[in-house]
């Protein structure tokens, strides 16, 4: 593609050199190839214009660049105020804009983003619609699948997402849109048909700084949203209420809302609960434990409600999933106690899932968790008491540490923990604290096993190592 077709909509920009024609384009200077275009980008860790020799050196023939670089002066220069803008428009031009044949609801808010996109995609699904899937755990195009490396991939990444959904013949793409997405501006320039709000609890505060911009962060996605479906059981989704003059869907259980919930019987096999829309009312049965989950049901139901979709379908669509991977799943042990892994790394999560497990659990309940390393430190103290204040027992052991080390994080946890009086034991490996759970645990109790869900691996400070969870425990609960 032409760079003149490639610059299309871009306003602010000043360009020198030839109108080449483009055949890849990236953000990494590793992955160029001949004829390629390369977007410098500042970074975090790295600044991308320092990689433009090399980038020109791999085919690089145009750079979009935000301040000077020292190149050969054959290479087309684009020069902008923001290259994370200007690489989200160029990508959406060079993969055909397939948004423009591609329906996106994103859903944001601090935790229940998987749950719900795979509760909508449900929906949908029984609704006839092809579906497509941007999150956590994988990408899904129609009928193909990957693994998914980030919760909302990079602008350039994302739109060639929607181009395979595209060619797949996908009519609607759901996705989770994090809170980094909407600062780094990965999902700049995408209209949602809707725009989905969960909560917003304490989480990412080592990236945003404060609550007040990890909300900011978040309310991007609503100015963008062609109807905006709110929470109003949550303080920041009364906030976002009076600040969204689009189109709004509400859904709540204590708060008046349009779409309501009644009746609500939590057990371990799922939730039942009456929804409520005008004067209709329908009975839903979810395969999902926990109160948390009556309210992802809630903002997908409202959503479906707000692009026409009746509440029958929506019945089906909610009660056809029945489990979504590494979040409240279950494991029974032939000795009479439950295991439960959950994704659960947040003050807020941990007190979620504990709280509804307790409902139903008739012996000792047990907490087992760490928290991730390089991430909110903040966050660990109050995840600490958190548990504390509502399991019977606590074991503090490692999450992903990454670069930190692993006996300082648990510190860090502790002091939430001591503040609860909670019996504890800290476990530094955690294989051999699952392996500790599992001795302990008697008939009747359940061990919640929080924090690493989906996740088949664990990033150490030197390597990441296989840990698949699942299997681990299913392996100890057969020794
Ligand atoms: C804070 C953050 O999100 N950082 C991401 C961001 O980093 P960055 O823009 O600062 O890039 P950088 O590593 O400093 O490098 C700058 C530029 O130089 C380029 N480069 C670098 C080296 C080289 O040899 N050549 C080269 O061209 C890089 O490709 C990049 O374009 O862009 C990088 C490239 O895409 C990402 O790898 C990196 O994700 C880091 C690893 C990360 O952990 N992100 C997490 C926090 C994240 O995004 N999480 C959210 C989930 C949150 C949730 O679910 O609640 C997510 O959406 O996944
Ligand atoms: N609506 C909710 N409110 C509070 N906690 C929830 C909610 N939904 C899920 N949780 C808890 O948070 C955990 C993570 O849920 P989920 O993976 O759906 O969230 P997420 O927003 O996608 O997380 P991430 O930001 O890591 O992608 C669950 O395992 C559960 O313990
Ligand atoms: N999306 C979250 C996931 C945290 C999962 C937990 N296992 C960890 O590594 O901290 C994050 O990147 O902060
Ligand atoms: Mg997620």
């Amino acid at each position: 593609m032409k760079i003149s077709d490639l610059l299309k909509g871009l306003n602010d920009y000043t360009l020198s050199g030839n109108d080449y024609n483009i055949t890849n384009i990236n953000y990494n200077s590793r992955n160029v190839t001949d004829n390629g275009l390369f977007f410098c980008i500042e970074g975090f860790s790295a600044d991308g214009h320092t990689f433009a020799k090399e980038a020109v050196q791999n085919g690089a023939v145009a750079l979009v660049v935000s301040k000077d670089v020292d190149v050969d002066k054959k290479v087309t220069i684009i020069k902008v105020k923001d290259t994370r803008k200007a690489m989200a428009l160029i990508s959406a031009n060079f993969y055909g804009n397939p948004l423009n044949s591609l329906k996106v609801i994103g859903i944001t808010g601090t935790n229940g983003k998987t749950t719900s996109t795979f509760m909508m995609k449900s929906i949908l699904d029984a609704a006839g619609f092809k579906t497509g899937l941007i999150g956590t755990i994988f990408n899904v195009f129609g009928d193909q699948m990957e693994v998914a490396k980030r919760t909302t991939p990079e602008s350039m990444d994302l739109q060639r997402n929607f181009k395979k959904m595209v060619d797949e013949g996908v009519e609607y793409c759901i996705m989770e849109v994090s809170s980094h997405s909407l600062e780094l501006k990965r999902v700049y320039g995408i209209n949602f048909e809707v725009g989905i709000f969960t909560n917003l609890t304490q989480d990412h505060l080592d990236f945003h700084k404060t609550m007040e911009n990890y909300f900011n962060a978040k309310l991007k996605l609503f100015y963008t949203s062609k109807n905006a479906i709110i929470n109003l059981d949550d303080d920041y989704g009364l906030k976002l209420v009076e600040l969204i003059n689009e189109r709004k869907t509400t859904y709540a259980i204590d708060a008046m809302a349009d779409v309501m919930a009644k009746e609500i019987i939590i057990s371990d096999e799922g939730t039942k609960y009456k929804l409520y829309y005008n004067s209709d009312e329908i009975d839903i049965n979810l395969h999902m434990p926990g109160k948390f989950n009556v309210y992802n049901s809630l903002g997908c139901a409202a959503a479906a409600i707000s692009i026409g979709i009746d509440l029958e379908t929506i019945k089906l669509g909610l009660e056809n999933l029945k489990f979504v991977p590494g979040r409240s799943e279950k494991i029974n042990s032939k000795r009479g106690f439950t295991v439960i892994i959950d994704y659960a790394h947040t003050p807020d999560g941990i007190e979620n899932i504990l709280k509804s497990t307790r409902e139903y659990t008739k012996g000792k309940l047990i907490a087992l968790f760490g928290a991730g390393g390089d991430r909110d430190k903040s966050k660990r103290p109050k995840m600490g008491f958190a548990a504390g204040k509502i399991a019977d027992f606590c074991i503090i052991t490692s999450d992903n540490p990454r670069s930190e080390e692993p006996e300082k994080i648990i510190e860090d946890i502790m002091l939430g923990i001591y503040e609860t009086g909670c019996e504890y034991k800290v476990i530094v490996d955690r294989k051999d604290a699952i392996k500790y759970a599992l001795e302990i645990a008697r008939e009747g109790d359940v061990i919640v096993i929080a924090g690493k869900g989906h996740e088949t691996y664990q990033i150490l400070k030197d390597k990441t190592i296989e840990f698949d969870e699942k299997k681990i425990i299913n392996e100890l609960l057969n020794e």
